[in-house]
């Protein structure tokens, strides 16, 4: 995935709510840990890919599209947190083929080891693990950046409305 024009979006998005809640100061890392945590979880909600108790099908795929998206809008404000925005593609993973369920277990792992070094290295894992889900769930590159670009502009919109 070319990921330049997305972090450059994320960038301009995240210093608009930055000002707009006068937070330019503050450190917003952790925050935005427990917020992709939160986001992976809802993701995991969507597909309901854990849930043996229940034979209900995943939600509908702009549903999955939304929620996926939102983590994506997490895990790029987190590498402009880093100063990694510079990343023009992030490899395919070349981790062995998992379930979602464990691809969702293996992200989260993912997630904790990054917050603890903040390197490159580990944010880079985190992303291709991520995007390995994506494959796993269906959703290619193309829908992907639609889906992006689409929920950057409702989080302008939420913004304007006082959200
Ligand atoms: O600094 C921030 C804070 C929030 N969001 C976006 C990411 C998600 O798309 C959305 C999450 O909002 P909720 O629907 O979870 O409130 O906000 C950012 O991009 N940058």
């Amino acid at each position: 995935m070319n990921t330049q024009t997305l972090f450059k979006m994320q960038k301009a998005l995240d210093g608009h709510i930055e000002s707009q809640h006068n937070l330019e100061q503050e450190d917003l890392f952790d925050r935005k840990v427990l917020a992709l945590l939160v986001e992976i979880g809802e993701l995991a909600n969507e597909t309901r890919c854990f849930k043996f108790w229940s034979v209900k099908p995943a939600s509908e795929i702009d549903i999955i599209l939304e929620e996926f998206v939102d983590g994506v809008h997490f895990i790029l404000s987190l590498g402009i947190e880093c100063g990694f925005e510079d990343l023009t593609e992030i490899p395919q993973s070349k981790s062995d083929e998992l379930d979602a369920t464990n691809q969702f277990l293996a992200i989260y792992e993912h997630v904790q080891k990054f917050r603890t070094s903040r390197n490159k290295e580990d944010y880079m894992q985190l992303f291709q693990s991520y995007l390995k889900l994506a494959e796993l769930l269906g959703l290619t590159e193309n829908q992907i950046e639609q889906a992006y670009i689409q929920k950057n502009e409702v989080n302008y919109d939420r913004q304007r409305k006082g959200y």
